[in-house]
C-alpha cells in the first residue's frame, strides 16, 4: 500500500504559479526587540484552495507567522504577500478573516449579532446584515439560535459562533488559530467534519490552521508545514494525498496511521540539532 503523505519539494515550489499564491512569504525572518529570532528564511506559497496546517512544538514561530500573514506585524527581513498585495491591504479589504482559540464573542449580544459585527463595522444595512449572519449560522448548523445569547451555548456551539462571524464577510483567505484547542474530543472531531463540509463548500477559500494535534492536522489538511523552533522554520512540508471528502472512517484507515507517523517523524527529526540524523525508525530497522 502507498504512503498517504509524500514529502513535498520545498513549498515554495509547490504553487502553480507564484503570482496567483494566496500567500507568499519569501526569505521571512522576524527578530523580537528583545532579541528573540522567532522566525528566519520562511518560504512558503499556498496556492487557491488550498487547507495547510502548521504543526510544530510549542515556541516554534506558528502564531508569529499567522501574524505577519494577518497583517499585525512585519517581518524584519523578507516580504510577505497575501493575494498579490500587502497583508494589511487584504485585511482592510475584507479578505482574510481569523478564528482563534477563545471565540471572544460580546456576552450581551445575541448571536446574530455577534456573527453581523464584521458587516457593522464596514457599514453594511441592518437587514443585509441579519440575512448574511443568518446564511452563515445555517452554514455551521446554529439556525434557530440566532436570538440566544453567548451564555446559552456549550463551548463547541460557541466556536461555530466564532467560525460563522469569520465565514460572514465571505473571505477568501481564512487563518485559524488553534480553533479547537479547548474543545473535548468529540466536539472537536465534528467541528473537524463541519469544517471540511465548509471549506469545500466555499468556492476556493484557502484555509491555514494552526494544531498541536498531529491527528487533526492530517485529517483536515491538503498539506501539513511542520515548524521546527529556534530560530522558527519550515522543516518539512508533507501533502497528504488522501481525496476528499474524508469520511469519518479515514481516521481509523492504516493510511491514516501511516500518515500520523510520518509527521510524527518529521516533527522529531525537526527537534534535533541541526546535523544530527534521526533514529533509526521501525521500517529502517526491518528493512
Ligand atoms: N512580542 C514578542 N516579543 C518577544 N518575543 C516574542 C514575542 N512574541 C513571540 N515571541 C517569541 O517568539 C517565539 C515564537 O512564538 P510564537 O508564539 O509564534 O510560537 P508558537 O509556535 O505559536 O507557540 P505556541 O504553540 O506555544 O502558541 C517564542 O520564542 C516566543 O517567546
Amino acid at each position: 500500500m502507498s504512503t498517504p503523505v509524500r514529502t513535498a519539494p520545498p513549498v515554495s515550489a509547490t504553487a502553480a504559479d507564484p503570482d496567483a499564491a494566496v500567500v507568499a512569504l519569501d526569505g521571512v525572518g522576524k527578530t523580537f526587540a528583545n532579541g528573540t529570532a522567532a522566525l528566519a528564511d520562511v518560504q512558503l506559497e499556498v496556492a487557491p484552495g488550498e487547507l495547510v496546517s502548521f504543526v510544530g512544538p510549542s515556541g516554534c514561530g506558528k502564531s508569529t507567522v499567522f501574524r505577519l500573514i494577518a497583517g499585525l506585524a512585519d517581518p524584519t527581513r523578507g516580504t510577505v504577500s497575501v493575494m498579490g498585495t500587502s497583508p494589511q491591504r487584504a485585511r482592510r479589504d475584507g479578505s482574510v478573516a481569523y478564528v482563534f482559540q477563545d471565540p471572544t464573542l460580546l456576552p450581551w449580544a445575541s448571536v446574530r449579532d455577534n456573527v453581523a459585527l464584521p458587516l457593522r463595522l464596514r457599514g453594511d444595512g441592518r437587514r443585509e446584515r441579519a440575512a448574511a449572519a443568518d446564511r452563515a449560522l445555517e452554514l455551521v448548523g446554529l439556525d434557530g439560535h440566532e436570538r440566544d445569547l453567548p451564555r446559552q451555548l456549550s463551548g463547541g456551539m460557541r466556536m461555530r459562533v466564532s467560525i460563522a462571524r469569520a465565514l460572514v464577510s465571505r473571505p477568501r483567505l481564512l487563518l485559524m488559530d488553534e480553533p479547537f484547542g479547548a474543545l473535548d474530543e468529540i466536539t472537536r472531531q465534528a467541528l473537524q467534519g463541519e469544517l471540511l463540509r465548509i471549506w469545500r463548500q466555499a468556492d476556493d477559500m484557502t484555509v491555514l490552521f494552526v494544531t498541536h494535534n498531529v491527528f487533526e492536522a492530517v485529517y483536515l489538511s491538503t498539506r501539513i508545514a511542520v515548524m521546527a523552533p529556534r530560530p522558527g522554520r519550515i522543516a518539512a512540508a508533507l501533502t497528504v494525498a488522501e481525496p476528499y471528502p474524508r469520511e469519518a472512517a479515514f481516521r481509523t484507515s492504516p493510511q491514516f496511521s501511516a500518515a500520523v507517523a510520518e509527521v510524527g517523524a518529521a516533527l522529531h527529526a525537526s527537534a534535533l540539532p541541526a546535523g544530527a540524523s534521526a533514529p533509526a525508525t521501525e521500517a529502517d530497522r526491518v528493512q
